[in-house]
């Protein structure tokens, strides 16, 4: 047996012993109610993910309450959290009260190394002071004109498609796949400032290591992937570098994913500094160089500068946490436009009114993000599908402390009693459920679970109580995140995600192809994906068909 086979086990055996030892001490309040696990071993897990990302857990909520008991494997009870106050109290509390939940943490570790992302307390607060000069509002939007000429790149691509491989106008065409090439082209270019040729049909080994990467790692578990995911998340610290090398697939892909980005990140940097000495004056049009930049100011401040070994980090955890999450985003809103011709046409006619008909890449070279402020329809649009299609469906959070959790709305207790306030123990683990608040109908009304874009043309937020308001950094969604810890780079996906829409639909109507086609939103680990319902086995699908609206 190898020493990591050893040590796998061995520690499979104590996380054992120190979860029963701990059972006791977690253990929520008897009062509160919940589906009952199917079994010891797979709780409740087993059940979700027979469903659509967020169906179990909106049937759960309307029998037990908006915060209910959610079983684990092993016997791990966590607390689902579908309501306002209590996803707010847990958000703000984050490095004080609250912290990554073990399981999640050692998967970020996995994925993305001990980056923004896996810290918590002060480590997370220094991290956070030194990126943050790569995400102001005005070096963000300044980055306008590179997200619009990448997309004037698909756009680019898809019209010598549709000239090659059309008939009688039409290109059938899964855009998933090319909204990965179009996402991960535009964190080169802002990252980086590097120009994968990713659209022009280049192969780049980022974008091999991680394309598809959640779909196939986590994508529709057997029991035995279930435990073994569980198993593998709640391995101590001290030992996940053994597990780290188990010879299991999904094992093999994160690490290789994460080691291709560390090697290039580590000669992308090298390189960064060398541009830098010999043009300080250059200006900034990467986040890279103002990383590289911020380091050794800081080193002449006396504030500890990111080492080598930190800043690899933060890319792999920049690159992983804004290429799948906005390429399912923008997936999401162009199959619900496909399916929504007269949502479609308004858009269109809004979009062309603003942006009018010069060549993309004209357009893309002054685009100016003071644009998107003209078009109300595009904001609504983009608000809509975050709102029905969170990328991150739910994240996981665990007590420092022990603590009270306030509810917007009481609950049913067992007996009967109304529960405003829900008293936990430091270690409970809480499920912050981000689908089930966006589409939560005491915030968003009867019609929560239909695709309405004009009810932010309706002012939706003057309609939403203080204690409806999850506490998220944009427009009450909780796609987010929020508190310490939200997402740093929000304002970066809403421009880029709003570019990207507007200048695919400027030049081309989309519709579905397959006339089977139904949507299916697989949830993978904490993802949501776009998938077709009863074809999970063809992976992420986007199956449009594509005809050009103007002359090229
Ligand atoms: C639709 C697009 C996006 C969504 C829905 C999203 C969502 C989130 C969420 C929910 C978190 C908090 C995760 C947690 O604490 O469990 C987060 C954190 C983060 N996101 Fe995003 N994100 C998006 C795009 C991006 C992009 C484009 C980047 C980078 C270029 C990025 C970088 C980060 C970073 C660095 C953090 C960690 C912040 C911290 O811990 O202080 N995200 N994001």
């Amino acid at each position: 047996m190898s020493i990591s086979l050893f040590l796998f086990v061995l520690s499979v055996l104590l996380v054992f012993l120190g979860w029963r030892l701990n059972l006791s001490r977690f253990r929520l309040p008897s009062y509160l109610r919940g589906p009952p696990p199917e079994s010891w071993l797979l709780g409740n897990q087993g059940q979700v993910v027979k469903f659509e990302a967020g169906v179990a857990n909106r049937k759960w909520r309307e029998q037990y309450g908006y915060v209910y008991r959610f079983h684990g494997c092993f016997g791990i009870e966590y607390l689902m959290l579908n309501d306002a106050n209590a996803i707010q109290h847990v958000l703000r509390g984050q490095t004080t009260s609250w912290g990554l939940d073990d399981s999640l943490r050692q998967f970020l570790r996995l994925v993305t190394g001990e980056g923004i992302v896996y810290a918590d307390g002060a480590d997370h607060a220094r991290q956070r002071r030194l990126l943050s000069p790569a995400f102001n509002p005005v070096f963000i939007k300044s980055l306008a004109p590179t997200f619009a000429s990448c997309a004037s790149r698909l756009v680019k691509e898809w019209n010598r498609r549709l000239d090659a491989e059309g008939i009688d106008g039409n290109w059938d065409v899964n855009a998933y796949h090319w909204l990965e090439l179009l996402t991960m082209e535009s964190i080169g270019a802002t990252l980086f400032g590097l120009r994968f040729g990713a659209l022009e049909g280049e192969e780049h080994e980022l974008m091999k290591a991680y394309s598809g990467l959640m779909a196939d790692t986590f994508s529709q578990p057997t029991t035995v992937g279930i435990l073994l995911q569980n198993i593998i998340l709640h391995i101590p610290p001290w030992i996940i570098h053994h597990a780290e090398n188990l010879p299991l697939s999904a094992m093999r892909q994160l690490r290789a994913a994460k080691t291709t980005c560390h090697q290039f990140a580590h000669d992308l940097i090298a390189q960064k500094r060398k541009e830098i000495k010999a043009d300080p004056t250059k200006k900034d049009r990467d986040l890279l160089t103002i990383l590289v930049k911020a380091g050794e100011k800081n080193e002449k401040e006396a504030i500890e500068p990111m080492s080598d070994e930190l800043i690899y980090n933060q890319l792999t955890t920049l690159f992983f946490a804004g290429y799948e999450t906005a390429t399912n985003t923008v997936s999401f809103a162009l199959c619900e436009l496909a399916q929504r011709p007269a949502i479609q046409e308004r858009l269109y006619a809004e979009v062309s009114s603003v942006l009018g008909t010069a060549a993309d890449d004209e357009l893309a070279e002054g685009f100016d993000a003071n644009n998107l402020d003209n078009m109300p329809y595009l904001e609504a649009v983009m608000n809509e599908t975050l709102r029905m299609h969170p990328a991150a469906n739910h994240t996981m959070r665990a007590a420092t402390i022990d603590n009270s959790i306030p509810l917007s709305k009481p609950i049913d207790a067992e007996d009967g009693q109304h529960v405003h306030w829900i008293p936990v123990h430091a270690g409970q683990r809480v499920i912050l459920n981000f689908d089930g608040f966006n589409r939560s109908e005491i915030v968003w009304g009867t019609d929560a679970n239909v695709f309405r874009p004009e009810r932010w043309l309706e002012n939706v937020m003057s309609k939403v109580a203080p204690e409806d308001q999850c506490g998220g950094p944009y427009v009450n969604l909780a796609n987010f995140g929020g508190g310490p810890k939200a997402c740093i780079a929000w304002r970066f996906a809403i421009i880029e995600m709003e570019i990207f829409i507007a200048m695919i639909i400027r030049q081309f109507e989309v519709r579905i192809s397959n006339p089977d086609y139904e949507m299916w939103r697989e949830c993978a680990f904490i993802n949501t994906i776009p998938m077709q319902k009863g074809r999970l086995d063809r992976g992420s699908q986007v199956p449009l068909r594509i005809q050009r609206r103007m002359a090229k």
